[in-house]
């Protein structure tokens, strides 16, 4: 769909489509969608943006508590959704060895209970070798920059799946 299509979408089927861009956080898009009629991806990538910087901290870390933990409970009992799985399994987070899927659990553990929210990472510019070791070196920040590197990554998730939900090469009215 081009740019055009998304601004005239009524906000059910706005949300409908969008609502899981921020994983599991559909009031983002129902929110941003009044900030229509968007100039191109990239304003409505910065509308969502936006909202999410003038969260509280609490909000911060709520969305961060909304991603489910890599290679976790979820994509083992195929309760994913289908963003983060095929996500998980670009990043071959779905074919560990059993020693990496340990170590994985254990440190996914050991983030959560550091910080109250589990580690959040953008699966598909990292492979499994990558991810682990973030994982263990991000273990050791502060909380506060592991707040903010999570939400980093929270916005490039989201902007690659708005990439994968909007064509870019259409021309459009409000592209001047
Ligand atoms: N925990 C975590 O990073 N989850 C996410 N990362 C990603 O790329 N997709 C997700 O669901």
């Amino acid at each position: 769909m081009d740019i055009g299509a998304v601004n005239a979408l009524p906000y059910d089927d706005f949300v409908n489509i969008f609502g899981n861009v921020v994983e599991k956080c559909p009031v983002i898009s129902a929110a941003v969608w009044s900030r229509r009629p968007f100039a191109n991806l990239a304003a409505l990538e910065a509308a969502v943006s936006d909202f999410i910087d003038a969260l509280p901290e609490s909000g911060h870390e709520g969305i961060l508590r909304c991603h489910p933990d890599l290679a976790g409970r979820d994509l083992q009992s195929g309760t994913l959704t289908r963003e983060s799985r095929d996500e998980q399994a670009g990043a071959g987070l779905d074919a560990l060895s059993s020693a990496e899927a340990r170590t994985m659990g254990r440190l996914n553990d050991e983030y959560k209970r550091r910080f109250g929210f589990p580690f959040v990472i953008c699966a598909r510019l990292n492979d499994k070798e990558n991810i682990l070791r973030q994982l263990s070196e991000r273990c050791a920040n502060e909380p506060a920059e592991e707040r903010a590197r999570g939400m980093e990554e929270v916005k490039k998730i989201c902007r690659l799946r708005l990439q994968g939900l909007v064509r870019t090469d259409a021309p459009n009215k409000f592209d001047f």
